[in-house]
């Protein structure tokens, strides 16, 4: 079964994290601002340097290429980087009538300009960018940071249907208690320099 593991991961100021998150799991990290949750997140995504080790299924990060683990392990980023000018080009061989419903969009979306997206629309389009290549696993930063009440509690539902789905080892950055009450099998929370169980098994 899909499990990515961390043992003894250090990231800037945090240091020894070791946690493991099954597949179809979501794993919620929160913190205070500028504790590391995001570095965290970019280490795993082998985006950030680090020490210790992170596996997928098994399979040490560092047995593959970096280009070939961000295939497997999806990070969706707080800030989405986007490169063509249209979104259809973002999502290539698919039609914006085969975009999700609980996303929102009308299916010209995928003829919109980039620079016309609000910051929640970005991130939902993100969201599903991500989901479509199909990962093993997901690494959320504050995904739905942009979104309002309803809209948030749509695109939960609509990832924790993924994810079950898929199968997906899931690790959510979160500031939100009634959102992590509402998703985590397992929280954890930055104290200082170390990530601290909250509920859950470790
Ligand atoms: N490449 C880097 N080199 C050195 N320090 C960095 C680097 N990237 C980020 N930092 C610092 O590391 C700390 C943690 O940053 P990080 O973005 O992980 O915080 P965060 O917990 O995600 O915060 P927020 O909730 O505000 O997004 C911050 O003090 C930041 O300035």
């Amino acid at each position: 079964m899909t499990a990515l593991r961390l043992e003894n991961v250090s990231v800037g100021a945090l240091a020894k994290v070791s946690l493991a998150v099954p597949g179809g799991q979501v794993v919620c990290v929160s913190g205070p601002s500028g504790s590391g949750k995001s570095r965290l997140l970019r280490a795993i995504a082998d985006l950030e340097p680090h020490s210790g080790r992170i596996s997928l299924s098994g399979i040490d990060q560092l047995a593959l290429a970096a280009h070939q683990w961000r295939l497997q392990v999806g990070m969706v980023p707080a800030d989405s980087q986007w490169w063509f000018d249209e979104v259809g080009g973002h999502f290539p061989g698919t039609t914006g009538d085969r975009l999700p419903l609980a996303l929102g969009f009308p299916p010209e979306v995928m003829g919109w300009s980039v620079s016309r997206l609000s910051s929640g629309e970005r991130q939902r389009l993100a969201l599903w960018r991500a989901l479509a290549r199909e990962p093993q696993a997901l690494l959320l930063d504050e995904p739905t940071a942009n979104l309002d009440g309803d809209t948030t509690i749509s695109i939960e539902n609509w990832l924790l249907d993924e994810i079950h789905r898929r199968q997906l080892a899931t690790l959510w950055v979160a500031h939100d208690p009634a959102q992590i009450q509402r998703v985590a099998d397992a929280h954890y929370q930055i104290d200082g320099t170390r990530l601290e169980l909250v509920h859950g098994s470790d």
